[in-house]
């Protein structure tokens, strides 16, 4: 979390070399990032990412931009790959919209087809940058869900949010970002109910 501007999007981008970085070290599952394309792909390939603005092919079905990496990228057959997505648009509640051009889908779905997409590459950790920002309010609460039933299976995932009450609940561990800088980290409890940082007593005070 953190007020516009602070470096949250720049920090998670880092994860998978969408963004360069000019100190310190990034580990993803024991592969530290290097600048070698190589090593950046073998990252790229554990770090699934869901942008606020969908970034679906809107010229691909649904199914199509879902298996469009795991054909491509990790050489399945097309068969085993739509399997695998029919698996995972029935988890994120959306399979009956499988034939379906992302135009045709509400903006609570498309970000559900595009979490189904990021998970078809069997990612290890998951990035979310606000992912919920651009939808209409009734459309939040769909996705949220879907990212909450998702935390609760295990999945490792790193979330820029404003949605106060889905970190609460559902983060291990809130980071506070300010001026490019992390400035506070602790389990929600402790980061809501007793934040040692001034600076996060005053974020607190502007969000709640
Ligand atoms: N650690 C850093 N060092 C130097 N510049 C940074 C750093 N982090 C971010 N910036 C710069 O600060 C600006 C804002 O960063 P960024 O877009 O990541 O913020 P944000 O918190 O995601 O904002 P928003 O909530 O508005 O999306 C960018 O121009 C970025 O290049």
């Amino acid at each position: 979390m953190g007020p516009s501007g602070s470096g949250k999007s720049t920090f998670i981008r880092t994860f998978n070399a969408l963004e360069d970085y000019q100190q310190g070290r990034i580990e993803v599952d024991g592969i530290a990032l290097t600048h070698d394309l190589r090593n950046i792909d073998a990252i790229r390939k554990e770090v699934g990412m869901v942008f606020q603005q969908f970034n679906l092919f809107p010229h691909l079905t649904v199914l199509q931009n879902v298996t469009l990496s795991p054909i491509w990228v990790r050489r399945w057959k097309k068969q085993k790959a739509e399997e695998v997505a029919m698996q995972l648009l029935e988890r994120v509640g959306i399979l009956e919209q499988a034939q379906k051009y992302p135009g045709q889908l509400s903006g609570g779905q498309q970000q559900r087809v595009a979490i189904a997409r990021a998970l078809a590459m069997q990612p290890k950790i998951m990035l979310f940058d606000e992912p919920t920002s651009a939808l209409d309010p009734e459309m939040v609460r769909e996705v949220l869900d879907v990212m909450r039933s998702l935390a609760r299976s295990g999945m490792t995932m790193v979330v820029v949010t404003h949605e106060v009450g889905f970190a609460r609940e559902v983060a291990d561990r809130i980071v506070l970002m300010d001026s490019g800088m992390l400035v506070e980290q602790a389990p929600p409890q402790e980061f809501f109910q007793n934040p040692k940082e001034e600076r996060t007593r005053k974020f607190l005070s502007q969000i709640l």
